[in-house]
């Protein structure tokens, strides 16, 4: 058994590498079977090592929108350097290939690694723009093939994701909590992890996923379910009442003081007593009672108004007394905007009648099919909300469910290879290219510039025309302020050449890059497209290419 496998076997799905955890579904059988054939018609026909040059890119920004995140970098890495069939892999496709496949074949197949393979890439939490690579891999045709699928599934997913959050970053602000609590709802146990390592990456404060937060360090937030609440059916029940005060240590009794201040707050608040639910009461003092210092409770089991603020206050209050401080309220159904300013409302009426200060601070969870219009929405009606639990939208991309990344042979054996269309999206941009992104003198991107590897670079200063890759008549002038070089190289000779950031820094990156973009390419309605371009030479070459590749017709 290979080491992979053993480590797969015994330690679960995941990996531990030290750095960023890998995940033990990938691995070079996490492929479409079309690339294993290839490899096998490739080898037959004597084309193993040629040298080929595929680009990853995507021909549509997702959600409408007219920008997205580039993740994923990361595991792509990870795969390329553990890349290895193993024993069963290969006895696996010895069974599963056609009867007749040459021996020879799966021999080479078990020595075949990532070692000849260079992979250039734009920075991971780097914003991208449709048609620039976001990744290049050049070498030997074989392995360069045998990548696509695996490499496409570790950016698509990612990426889309890493934008999502991005987008919902940007609609709430910087000063909003955002939770990701989509496990439950997300595509299977892999795309639930997935979402919450990259909503993290796209700007969320942490998840509820506690495997994610184990694997990846993302901290790991929540409050609780409604099952708590109406577990319990009255104070009767209450097994455990009393709690020490947190410096005196002397014991109080939680439930009558929360029962003393219910009957106090019922005037205050005007609502009734006998409205409110005991069940309620009891299952948050018993929620107190277990974390005092981290106390959060579920107000809408049954009417945030007539009873889950009442009985959140009194217990609050009680929790006071014993020297400790609530953290907040989390509400899951209603009108969130309504329903947050009332409670927060209610918060500061009970801060000044009672004295207690820190009440104006508690915290207003909302939940509840959130997506991005909601929040747009509840931004215009105005609310009180400090955190958005958000599961099913986030983590489904429901706007948009996959982000549309393609691999394709743009060069072999120094030959430009072009894959034409009669969609004109769709055409390839041929050849090994260098990508440049040009910034104006305020600091912001201003278009995007692909060129031929060959030609010398754009230089700050300097006038560089810009061309539309297929429509002749667009054109620009531009002086950059500032030429960035997309690419790096981050794999070559077996290695990975570049320190890898943490997720963390990852994080922070696209933040960073976001701040390059003018507004105007981010807002959420009729966005403006961000230019990309190519050099005057790139656009003949393309064109000629084109015009020798496509057949001519006859007419008769
Ligand atoms: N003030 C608001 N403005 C816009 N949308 C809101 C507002 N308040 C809540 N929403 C959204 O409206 C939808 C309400 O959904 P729905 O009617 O299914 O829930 P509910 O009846 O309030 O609660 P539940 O069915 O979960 O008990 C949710 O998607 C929620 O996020
Ligand atoms: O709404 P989301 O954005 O997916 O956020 C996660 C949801 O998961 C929980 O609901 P639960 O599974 O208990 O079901 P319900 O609230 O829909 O009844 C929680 O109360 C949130 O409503
Ligand atoms: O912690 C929570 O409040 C939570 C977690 C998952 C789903 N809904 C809510
Ligand atoms: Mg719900």
């Amino acid at each position: 058994m290979s080491d992979r496998e053993t480590r797969c076997n015994a330690g679960g799905q995941f990996m531990d590498r030290g750095r960023m955890n890998q995940n033990g579904v990938v691995q070079p059988l996490l492929t479409d079977l079309y690339q294993i054939t290839m490899a096998y018609a490739y080898w037959k026909s004597g084309k193993t090592d040629d040298h080929s040059v595929f680009d990853l890119f995507f021909r549509s920004n997702p959600f409408h929108g007219e920008f997205t995140i580039f993740a994923g970098l990361d595991e792509c890495l990870r795969f390329l350097e553990s890349f290895h069939y193993s024993e069963s892999d290969i006895e696996y496709l010895r069974r599963t290939l056609p009867e007749g496949t040459e021996n020879e074949f799966f021999d080479y197949l078990g020595d075949l690694t990532a070692k000849d393979v260079t992979l250039h890439a734009i920075d991971e939490g780097t914003v991208a723009f449709p048609r620039v690579p976001i990744i290049k891999v050049e070498g030997p045709l074989i392995i360069a093939q045998l990548l696509e699928t695996t490499l496409l599934t570790l950016v698509n997913y990612a990426s889309l994701m890493a934008t999502n959050a991005a987008r919902y970053r940007m609609v709430a602000g910087k000063h909003v909590n955002l939770l990701e609590f989509g496990l439950r709802r997300a595509q299977g146990p892999d795309g639930g992890l997935s979402a919450s390592k990259y909503s993290y990456t796209g700007g969320f404060d942490g998840t509820s996923n506690v495997l994610a937060g184990k694997l990846f360090n993302i901290p790991v937030k929540g409050t609780h379910a409604h099952a708590y609440i109406t577990s319990f059916s009255g104070i009767e029940e209450l097994k455990a009442r009393l709690l020490k005060h947190k410096l005196t240590g002397v014991t109080g009794d939680l439930l009558e003081l929360a029962i003393k201040y219910r009957q106090k707050l019922s005037t205050v608040l005007n609502v009734s007593m006998e409205e409110s639910s005991e069940g309620e009461l009891a299952a948050m003092v018993s929620y107190a009672i277990a974390f005092p210092d981290g106390f959060m409770a579920l107000v809408d089991t049954y009417d945030v108004k007539r009873s889950g603020l009442l009985n959140f206050c009194a217990v609050a209050l009680a929790l006071n007394d014993l020297g400790y401080q609530a953290v907040g309220i989390r509400i899951d159904s209603g009108d969130l905007a309504y329903l947050s300013c009332l409670a927060r409302e209610t918060f500061e009426r009970v801060a000044e009648r009672f004295k207690v200060q820190w009440f104006n601070k508690l915290t207003i969870v909302a939940s509840n099919d959130i997506n991005e219009e909601t929040i747009l929405s509840l931004n215009e009606q105005g609310h009180k909300i400090d955190c958005f639990g958000i599961g099913t939208h986030l983590v489904t991309c429901q706007r948009q469910p996959a982000l549309g990344c393609v691999y394709k042979l743009v060069e072999i054996n120094g030959q430009p290879r072009i894959k034409l269309s009669q969609d004109v999206e769709k055409v390839t941009m041929p050849g090994h290219k260098n990508a440049y992104r040009l910034y104006s003198s305020d600091g912001h991107a201003l278009i995007d510039l692909l060129q031929k590897v060959s030609e010398t670079p754009p230089e700050v200063g300097q006038k560089v025309l810009c061309r539309h890759p297929f429509q002749e008549s667009k054109r620009a002038y531009v002086i950059p302020s500032r030429v960035e070089p997309l690419y790096k190289i981050y794999w070559q000779n077996g290695k990975i050449t570049q320190k890898l950031p943490t997720l963390e820094l990852v994080r922070e990156k696209v933040q960073k890059s976001l701040k390059t973009l003018r507004n105007d390419h981010k807002r959420t309605l009729n966005p403006t497209p961000y230019k990309v371009s190519v050099s005057d030479n790139l656009y003949n070459f393309i064109h000629d290419l084109w015009l020798q590749n496509a057949p001519i017709g006859e007419l008769s």
